[in-house]
């Protein structure tokens, strides 16, 4: 799994990698010019002939001089656009600006005439992970100016002005996408960045996972080259008592299409049996939505222990019988999932928390999370308040978002890189819900099932948002689990 190393320690890691693979650090930049390349014409439909490219002084300029040098060896018109005397920028930079080509046309920022073309292609390169200071004066006043121009826009490694792992002060470059190297830097990740950074792309470097790992802080980004290994296997042998007896409780006048969704989804995902326990009222609704689910009655749950796991609060409310809640949080001895207003009552009554079972998993949003853990300022933020709360009271904790984020007790941070926008649809957060309790009941340890159904559902998203773009739906999601599995090559 890629690990997220923080600004401060790239240049750390740089140096002991190139010593230990015996290379130099212009060979490393060489490596990353060329990944950015490979990806611009892997990810662009057509990569416009007239590109300009913007290097600041470090070395995230050098390899925007390095980029100008073999695009332009592809044919493009390159012009390149510098601020500062080559003896003021760094060696890497020193070198690579040796060797540009005569056809790369070299302009002063202040000679440049900033007119460009809405096809015309800009790059990035003024500043990466080393940005200590807000940008100001000619920095300010050029990065002003692209944001204003037309164009396709490109960030070298991270959009110029955002700090890699903290909240931008002041300006920064927006880019319609940021092909950022060998991992994402985690001020990516952050809604506040959103308009900053666009669609983002790994560009492999190679530098491998495990030597990675000595320089992060246990934060990891979430692929799909990581879910086969995650998954349990099963064979022609296997039978419905393996993949789990699960049970899902919510539902309320009018909102017991939450439960039917996060079944239906349980289904999808695998799970042997599916019991759902909703209000007396609704259950027809239930049993026609979804003929292959178990009604149970409470009668039946006393016995909860013959559950694998329980989905608690879809379509819940906050007008049930807390002391219902309360005994089940007592009778329940193994991780259980929680979501919406099963949520909300927790914050309503905050003795419950200590009674959710150790190694549960709560999925919030952002509001649900705030209304757990007070105010939150911003994303960074957030992101502490998980690993405390996640810490306190030894449970995995979902937020849900862009990037979902899943905390564990013990600090590690996950990212999740599959899903879009299109699924910030009713009903999906659900689908969500049914996914990880399907998981935890087919014997999945709860990180592993988190991973799993925060990854899939994301894909199936994705797959299901393929040809309906905005008007996905919940439900067209839950239809593409399957899809995702296949996708990934798990049966
Ligand atoms: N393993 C990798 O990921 C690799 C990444 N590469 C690229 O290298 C950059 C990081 O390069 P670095 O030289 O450390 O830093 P930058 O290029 O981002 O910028 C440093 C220079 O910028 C000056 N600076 C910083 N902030 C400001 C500011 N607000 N205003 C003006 N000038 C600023 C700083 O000067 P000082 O005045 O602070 O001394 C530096 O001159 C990474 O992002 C990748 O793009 C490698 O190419 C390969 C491996
Ligand atoms: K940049």
């Amino acid at each position: 799994m890629l690990s997220i190393i923080p600004g401060n320690k790239i240049s750390s890691l740089d140096s002991t990698y190139i010593k230990e693979e015996g290379i130099s650090s212009w060979d490393l930049m060489e490596r990353a010019a060329s990944a950015f390349c490979n990806l611009l014409f892997e990810k662009l439909l057509m990569v416009p002939d007239d590109v300009f490219i913007f290097s600041g002084p470090g070395n995230n300029g050098g390899d925007g001089l390095a980029i100008a040098r073999l695009l332009s060896l592809r044919g493009k018109k390159v012009s390149l656009i510098v601020f500062e005397q080559n003896q003021n920028c760094s060696k890497d930079y020193q070198i690579n600006f040796e060797k540009l080509p005569s056809q790369v046309q070299v302009f002063r920022w202040d000679e440049f005439g900033f007119a460009f073309n809405d096809h015309d292609l800009i790059i990035d390169g003024i500043f990466g992970v080393g940005i200590n200071r807000p940008v100001e004066g000619k920095y300010r006043e050029v990065i002003e100016k692209l944001n204003e121009a037309k164009g396709i826009k490109i960030a070298i490694d991270i959009p110029s002005g955002i700090p890699s792992d903290s909240l931008l002060i002041g300006i920064a470059f927006k880019a319609d996408y940021t092909f950022t190297f060998q991992f994402p830097k985690l001020a990516l990740l952050f809604p506040e960045h959103a308009e900053y950074s666009g669609v983002i792309e790994v560009a492999d470097i190679g530098i491998p996972d495990h030597f990675l790992e000595q320089f992060g802080e246990n934060r990891y980004f979430l692929t799909g080259d990581d879910l086969k290994s995650l998954h349990l296997t099963f064979n022609r042998f296997s039978h419905k008592g393996d993949y789990g007896k699960v049970l899902l409780i919510g539902g309320s006048k009018g909102k017991v299409g939450a439960v039917l969704l996060a079944s239906k989804a349980a289904l999808r995902t695998g799970s042997g049996l599916v019991f759902a326990l909703v209000p007396e009222d609704e259950r027809l609704i239930l049993q026609i939505g979804a003929p292959e689910v178990i009604l149970a009655n409470q009668d039946e749950i006393k016995g909860l222990q013959i559950f694998d796991a329980l989905g608690v609060g879809p379509g819940w409310g906050q007008e049930i019988d807390i002391s219902f809640y309360e005994s089940l949080l007592k009778r329940y001895h193994k991780p259980l999932v929680i979501d919406a207003d099963g949520l909300n009552l927790l914050s309503a009554h905050p003795r419950l928390i200590e009674l959710v079972p150790n190694g549960s998993i709560l999925t919030p949003h952002i509001k649900e999370f705030e209304r757990m853990t007070g105010k939150v300022d911003h994303h960074l933020d957030r992101l502490q308040k998980a690993r405390d709360f996640s810490e306190k009271h030894n449970v995995y904790l979902v937020l849900k978002g862009q990037f979902t984020s899943i905390t564990c007790p013990d600090g590690r941070q996950f990212f999740n890189s599959s899903g879009n926008q299109y699924m910030a649809t009713a009903g999906s957060g659900d689908v969500l819900t049914g996914m990880v309790t399907s998981f935890l009941g087919q014997g999945y340890p709860p990180l592993n099932a988190a991973l799993c159904a925060v990854y899939h559902h994301g894909l199936a998203g994705e797959l299901a948002s393929e040809t309906r773009l905005r008007g996905t739906i919940a439900g067209d999601i839950i239809e593409s689990i399957p899809a995702s599995f296949l996708k990934l090559g798990i049966a």
